[in-house]
């Protein structure tokens, strides 16, 4: 499919149009030329000044506002491979990558070029450039990239004359075009910024707006009933969806990676101007005659004098009442077997877990419908080994910051 540049012709004052490939035969087309005389020349960032410099930088330019194209990185795939070989996941978080649009240069002969340089930042997440070269018939020109000693050639008037072609680079890296010694070399540039890969956008996606979703008004309505969540009331919503929560990476990736319905209830709790958590809830009963949970610590209605920092679940425990489990944090958890739980009998596995509260979970939907995930695995030996197992099911919890 050719590439079509559309800009506002100066002198016409009307749209214009090229389309490329150029042909070999072609290179005195007008509408090439048309393009030659309406853009400006391309000047430099020098000590935070536009600088222009034939000695530094002898080419042309169109500003990204005063041209479109039908060109997209996107559909080309470049964005993929730029995505997957510059910004590997960290952590196993795996990150998005923009392109924005930034310039329309022409290195034309004679000595059209750019000196080495490295390009000025638009802001803190770009990580680097892309170069996208226009077929159009030249010699010479290559990009020439440089990091630490190693240097790449790009020398796209050989490579694939006919084709678009691009690199992709760090912005720390120094780089180059070397004079262009016949016809007009027309590469479009872009700005590659870091962003939250998709999957990784609950609590930072500005896109959504959570209140044109039917499930808002009925939560703010309970929400902002007189009293209600006075006292230390927590919302709960057990996740609809299966995650891996208790295992490796997963547990990383929430609240973020919330899929479908649950990342909508997170993002209307946050609207709501509630702190909002996601919390492994323990998939077991408390017996009522378990000693431990008898103390007076533990009974209800115990004001909690702990700081009010609720994202620090774990200061704050309160009742036994609800008899929720909650882990202060996702975490996976692997043991073997410890003598001490089996004598500490459901406080010793609660405490082996980790930290854990008990609060008084007004459960929105019914907690029993959330997929559970293995919380805890650990060998227990009687008179056979076994492995055992407890569950937890990721939550939704939503209280008064
Ligand atoms: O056109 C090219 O190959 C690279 C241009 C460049 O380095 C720049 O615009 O900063
Ligand atoms: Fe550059």
């Amino acid at each position: 499919m050719p590439v079509t540049i559309r800009w506002d012709g100066v002198q016409t004052g009307t749209v214009q149009k090229t389309a490329f490939p150029i042909s070999p035969t072609d290179t005195a087309a007008a509408s090439l030329n048309a393009l030659i005389n309406s853009c400006q020349p391309a000047t430099f960032g020098l000590g935070g000044q536009d600088v222009y410099d034939e000695n530094y930088r002898k080419a042309i330019k169109l500003d990204e506002e005063s041209f479109s194209t039908n060109f997209d990185p996107h559909s080309a795939g470049m964005i993929d491979v730029i995505g997957q070989v510059l910004l590997p996941a960290v952590n196993d978080r795996a990150r998005g990558v923009q392109a924005e649009l930034y310039k329309l240069n022409i290195y034309s002969a004679p000595s059209g070029m750019f000196h080495a340089h490295v390009d000025t930042p638009r802001s803190e997440s770009q990580f680097g450039s892309l170069v996208v070269c226009l077929p159009c018939p030249h010699q010479d020109g290559a990009l020439v990239v440089r990091h630490k000693g190693d240097e790449m050639k790009f020398d796209w008037a050989v490579s694939s004359p006919g084709q678009v072609q691009w690199a992709a680079f760090y912005g720390d890296c120094e780089h180059e075009v070397l004079e262009v010694t016949s016809g007009h070399r027309v590469t479009l540039t872009y700005n590659l910024y870091a962003t939250r890969g998709n999957g990784l956008l609950a609590g930072e996606c500005n896109i959504l707006d959570p209140k044109q979703l039917p499930l808002y008004t009925a939560l703010k309505q309970l929400v902002e009933l007189p009293g209600y969540m006075e006292n230390g009331r927590q919302l709960g919503i057990g996740c609809e969806h299966f995650y891996a929560h208790a295992q490796g990476p997963m547990v990383h990736q929430l609240p973020e990676s919330l899929k479908g319905s649950d990342m909508a209830v997170y993002e209307i709790f946050r609207a709501l101007g509630l702190a909002t958590v996601v919390r492994p809830i323990l998939d077991m009963q408390i017996d009522d005659d378990d000693e431990y949970y008898q103390r007076d610590d533990y009974s209800d209605n115990k004001d909690d004098d702990s700081d009010d920092d609720d994202n620090d679940v774990a200061d704050e425990r309160e009742t036994v009442q609800g008899k929720d489990i909650v882990g202060t944090n996702l975490h996976s958890f692997k043991a073997d077997y410890n003598e001490e739980w089996d004598q500490g009998g459901q406080k010793g596995t609660v405490d082996a877990w980790g930290e854990h509260i008990f609060r008084k979970i007004t459960w929105i939907n019914r907690l029993m419908e959330s997929k559970k995930d293995t919380a805890m695995a650990y060998l227990a030996y009687g008179n056979q080994a076994e492995m055992g197992l407890n569950y937890s099911r990721a939550a939704i919890i939503a209280f008064k910051p």
